[in-house]
């Protein structure tokens, strides 16, 4: 397989295409949820991806979406894809892609054994699983708080569907996560900030050549 892809993830200011571009992203995620610091209003959002060059993936996260809420994102951004981030079941995850004909990565929140079924479930469903840290208790957000889960947890594991590690990475320990879980394509939107919600280039582009280290 070719080397290793990457979703830059939290996407808030047009000037962080470029910079996700120049590391070598295959992917930018732009969250929709307004409780994250990384959420943005739809002409926002339209804004940035409108800049996104074709062949890079726009993904689009949503938690717990209704319908009208995602005609409203699909119809309003040029996207690539759908993540749900949420407690979406394998049911709506199908009627998403019939619904807007666009490919679903399926989210799923990782700290012990018990939620690897949950894995291999989504991974029948989905057309992309991310393997992601289970929030920690009481967080605001299902997802994006920079923590990691028990890597080992998964290694040799695999699933029909390709998949995406994610949870607390950073340029400074992305080799050890690849190396232990046998990743070929990661996340990451805390390890490359500077505050919640404020990508750091300089961080971005340590990232891409952490991951380029690995192709
Ligand atoms: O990033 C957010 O603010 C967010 C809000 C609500 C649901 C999910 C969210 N992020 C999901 C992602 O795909 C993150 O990139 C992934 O969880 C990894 O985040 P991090 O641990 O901060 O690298």
């Amino acid at each position: 397989m070719a080397g290793l892809r990457f979703k830059i993830c939290g996407l808030t200011d047009p000037a962080d295409v470029p910079a996700a571009l120049l590391a070598g992203a295959g992917y930018l995620g732009f969250v929709f949820f307004p409780k994250s610091a990384r959420h943005l209003t739809i002409p926002d959002a339209a804004l940035i991806a409108g800049t996104v060059p074709e062949g890079i993936c726009k993904v689009a996260l949503t938690v717990n979406a209704s319908d009208a809420e995602l005609d409203a994102i699909v119809g309003g951004v040029p996207l690539d894809m759908i993540q749900l981030h949420g407690s979406e079941t394998a049911e709506r995850v199908d009627e998403v892609r019939d619904r807007f004909g666009l490919p679903v990565m399926k989210a799923v929140g990782v700290s012990s054994e018990e939620d690897l079924p949950k894995l291999d479930e989504m991974g029948r469903a989905a057309d992309q699983l991310l393997v992601d840290a289970k929030p920690p208790k009481g967080a605001d957000l299902p997802g994006g708080n920079g923590v990691a889960f028990d890597w080992r947890l998964i290694a040799g594991r695999r699933w029909p569907v390709p998949w995406m590690l994610a949870g607390g990475l950073t340029p400074e320990n992305l080799d050890e996560a690849v190396r232990l879980t046998g990743a070929r394509q990661v996340d990451v939107s805390s390890g490359v900030e500077r505050a919640p919600g404020v990508k750091d280039a300089d961080r971005i582009a340590a990232f891409g050549a952490a991951a380029r280290r690995l192709g």
